[in-house]
């Protein structure tokens, strides 16, 4: 398989990564870094900002998890139909990138004290996700196709139903949106995967 992903034993920045190459029914290779390894510091010299994930594709070496989805995307046809739908798709994704960064403070910085307030606060972002959705004829987010912007919202969607099992009750096409994704064949059968299931979702136990 052309697809090499380096990175922790961590679901992390490549859990929509890995959801969109199963359901696009792509092979890959994992290297896992131990992370005492990792701090002696020979492979993070080597990547071109000092951290993981890394994503090959042949001999193209690439970094940063959202530059691996629109690759991903550009190359199997989950990119829109043209530079509108690039654009739209491009949009969403950055706004799925916004909360997820949101998440990962919360959960490596102020897992603790800020939960609470974190979830209190959650709806105000998936309303957003919830009209846009609303709207969709097609069920996706852009145009009448999946696109890699569908897998990282379904993706962080998965990981705030652990956090909060009860955050997508008041966001019916949300909602029908996980239903739909998890029962696309091969993304069912890469969920119910010990690879999937062995990997905790951060780094730090907090999920
Ligand atoms: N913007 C990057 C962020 C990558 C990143 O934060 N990597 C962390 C690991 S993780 O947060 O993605 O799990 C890292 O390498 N940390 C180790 C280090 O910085 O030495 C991306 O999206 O890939």
């Amino acid at each position: 398989a052309p697809y090499t992903i380096t990175y922790f034993a961590v679901r992390g920045r490549c859990g929509a990564l890995r959801i969109m190459l199963s359901d696009l029914g792509q092979e890959w290779k994992e290297i896992v870094v131990n992370f005492d390894e990792w701090m002696k510091g020979d492979l993070k010299k080597t990547c071109v900002f000092g951290q993981l994930p890394k994503l090959q594709d042949g001999d193209l070496v690439l970094f940063q998890s959202n530059t691996f989805l629109r690759h991903v995307g550009r190359k199997h046809g989950a990119y829109g139909k043209n530079d509108t739908e690039a654009a739209l798709i491009d949009m969403f994704n950055d706004g799925v990138e916004d909360l997820r960064i949101k998440y990962l403070k919360m959960i490596y910085q102020e897992y603790d004290t800020g939960k609470d307030a974190y979830i209190k606060d959650l709806p105000n972002h998936l309303s957003k996700f919830e009209a846009v959705l609303e709207k969709s004829s097609s069920g996706f987010l852009v145009g009448g196709s999946i696109s890699f912007a569908d897998y990282s919202l379904f993706e962080v969607l998965l990981n705030h139903q652990v956090l909060s099992p009860t955050c997508l009750d008041s966001f019916p096409a949300l909602n029908g949106f996980v239903q739909k994704m998890s029962s696309r064949p091969k993304i069912k059968a890469f969920l119910d995967s010990d690879a999937y299931k062995k990997l905790p979702i951060n780094g730090n136990g907090k999920q």
